[in-house]
């Protein structure tokens, strides 16, 4: 069986700093990405900067497609979804797919479309991105250039919806899983809160807004995918400028497990509760073959069964849990860590295994 690959969603207005963002995410990571480029009018300028950024081979340039004939969530079954297969079908296979979405695409169409009985099977969203740009938004608006916007509307061939602009980014933060506010090299510490207050203010929630400058983020590790306690122990430990972000992670590997609809339903209630970033790992359940894989970001659950490598770490009993946290706070950890032994199943003596 093959793995499911994940899938990450930025989307911001025109100039916001995507491309910025994804050239950093590509020169640090060192997965194989296939991307989904969807730009208008200036037609393959992102593709080519994100080609050009040393880290694509150019015999593999076809691991960049580049959609510029209408938006992205308006042509979802021409465009979006054969765009996805061809990324699958990708030799030698792609890890993890991008999704770079205009300003103009709303989001909730195309996180559906990822949903389409065609791909669904090898795909999940892991992540979705909103990047906004810190200036302008200081300056009262989610957008530096309102004739360039408009102008990119009037380019644009295939567009079926005409959404306002305030609708537009209402939806673009209401399902961003984190939020990047880019040009935080030119804010200082209280515009910056300024701008997250706006942001989390018009939100009504408490995800994550954090410093992006010059696509440089603190968080890349978030979009690393393998599964190492050590990764996030280096990372935490390390010197960083005096106002990065503070985290704290922790591992567990327990004999406690719940059944897939019972997991997802008491995890979205402690997430209600807690102050989580991110929670990746894997349950065994008794009389299941195979794992309950588990990828969180934010409130954002993913799970599903699908094989785990032989050299990974099994619970006696076919019954237990091995879970990597983030959070932004310890006492959260020492919580959700309390609420798995009251919320959840358990065979034998629990027993922490690290
Ligand atoms: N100072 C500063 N400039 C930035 C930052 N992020 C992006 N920029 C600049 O802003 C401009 C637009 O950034 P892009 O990354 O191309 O923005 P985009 O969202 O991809 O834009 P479109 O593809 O046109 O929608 C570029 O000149 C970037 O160099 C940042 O964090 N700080």
């Amino acid at each position: 069986m093959k793995k499911k690959i994940p899938v990450i969603v930025v989307s911001g207005f025109l100039g916001s700093g995507k491309t910025t963002f994804l050239r950093y995410l590509l020169k640090e990571s060192n997965k194989k990405f296939g991307l989904i480029i969807n730009e208008f009018g200036d037609v393959g300028i992102d593709g080519d900067l994100i080609k050009s950024c040393d880290k694509c081979d150019e015999s593999e340039d076809d691991c960049v497609i580049e959609l510029n004939n209408g938006c992205l969530c308006c042509t979802v079954q021409d465009d979006f979804v054969p765009s996805i297969k061809a990324l699958l079908e990708f030799n030698p296979p792609i890890e993890s797919i991008i999704i770079e979405t205009s300003g103009l695409a709303l989001p909730i169409p195309l996180i559906q479309a990822l949903n389409w009985p065609e791909i669904r099977s090898s795909i999940y969203l892991d992540v979705v991105v909103g990047i906004v740009n810190g200036e302008s938004m200081l300056n009262g608006s989610p957008i530096n250039d309102l004739n360039k916007i408009t102008k990119q509307y009037n380019e644009t061939d295939k567009i079926d919806h005409n959404a306002t602009i305030d609708e537009l980014f209402e939806e673009q933060l209401e399902v961003s899983d984190i939020v990047l506010v880019s040009r935080s090299d030119i804010l200082n510490d209280d515009q910056f809160d300024v701008v997250k207050n706006k942001i989390q203010g018009s939100l009504n929630s408490s995800t994550p807004v954090l410093k992006s400058k010059n696509g440089k983020i603190d968080l890349n590790y978030l979009f690393d995918f393998n599964f190492k306690k050590e990764t996030y122990k280096e990372f935490l430990t390390e010197e960083h400028d005096h106002n990065h972000v503070e985290l704290v992670s922790d591992s567990f590997k327990l004999n406690y497990f719940l059944e897939k609809n019972d997991f997802e339903k008491e995890m979205s209630k402690i997430l209600d509760e807690l102050n989580i970033l991110r929670i990746k790992g894997r349950i065994w359940i008794p009389n299941k073959s195979l794992p309950l894989q588990i990828q969180i970001v934010g409130k954002k659950i993913n799970t599903w069964f699908e094989e785990a490598p032989n050299n990974c770490w099994r619970p006696n009993d076919n019954a237990g849990l091995e879970l990597v946290i983030i959070s932004f706070d310890e006492k959260s950890i020492q919580t959700f860590n309390k609420k798995i032994k009251e919320k959840f199943k358990i065979l034998s003596d629990p027993k922490i295994a690290i």
